[in-house]
């Protein structure tokens, strides 16, 4: 499942990271994912773009899986302990809290011992049908 040329979940584009996310319970997320040579910032350690990416991802698609469109508005991303090249980590992610316009949630990012890695709380803002077509984004399935 994903958007085929997504950066980050898209199967088709060449230069994504490919993670595959998946429904944990009623509105969870989980996916895991390979730190690899090409997504370091650091020598051996994975780029915190890349680490602040994949939060924002899990946490699209918990209102992808609610069923509502919406774009990320704020993301505050802490960053606990490098995640190194080589190292497989589990992501998670969840709401905490939905109002009539805005979806807040919660990602975290974990060694596969359960360190916390990096985490993350975001507020996504659900678009007006005009901001959707405004965006290109009316159509999505
Ligand atoms: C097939 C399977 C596919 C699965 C794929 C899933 C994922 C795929 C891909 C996922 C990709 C990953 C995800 C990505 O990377 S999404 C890409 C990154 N994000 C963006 O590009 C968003 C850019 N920003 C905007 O478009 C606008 O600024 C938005 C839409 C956010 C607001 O627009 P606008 O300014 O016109 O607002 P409004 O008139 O609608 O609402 C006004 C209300 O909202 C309040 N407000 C406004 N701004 C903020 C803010 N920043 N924080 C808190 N509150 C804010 C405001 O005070 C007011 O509140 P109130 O006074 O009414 O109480």
């Amino acid at each position: 499942m994903g958007y085929a040329t997504c950066f980050v979940c898209g199967q088709e584009n060449d230069k994504g990271l490919h993670i595959h996310f998946h429904k944990d319970g009623e509105n969870g997320v989980r996916a895991s994912f390979l730190a690899e040579p090409w997504h370091e910032g650091w020598p051996g350690i994975q780029h915190g773009g890349v680490t602040s990416a994949i939060l924002d991802e899990a946490t699209a698609y918990v209102t992808f899986f609610m069923g509502v469109v919406a774009v990320t508005a704020q993301l505050q991303v802490e960053f606990q302990d490098p995640i190194r090249v080589g190292e497989r980590v589990e992501i998670e992610a969840h709401p905490t809290k939905v109002t009539r316009r805005i979806v807040e949630v919660d990602a975290s990012i974990r060694g596969t011992d359960g360190a916390l890695k990096a985490r993350s709380h975001a507020k996504m803002m659900i678009l007006s049908q005009q901001q959707k077509e405004e965006m290109g984004l009316a159509n999505l399935p």
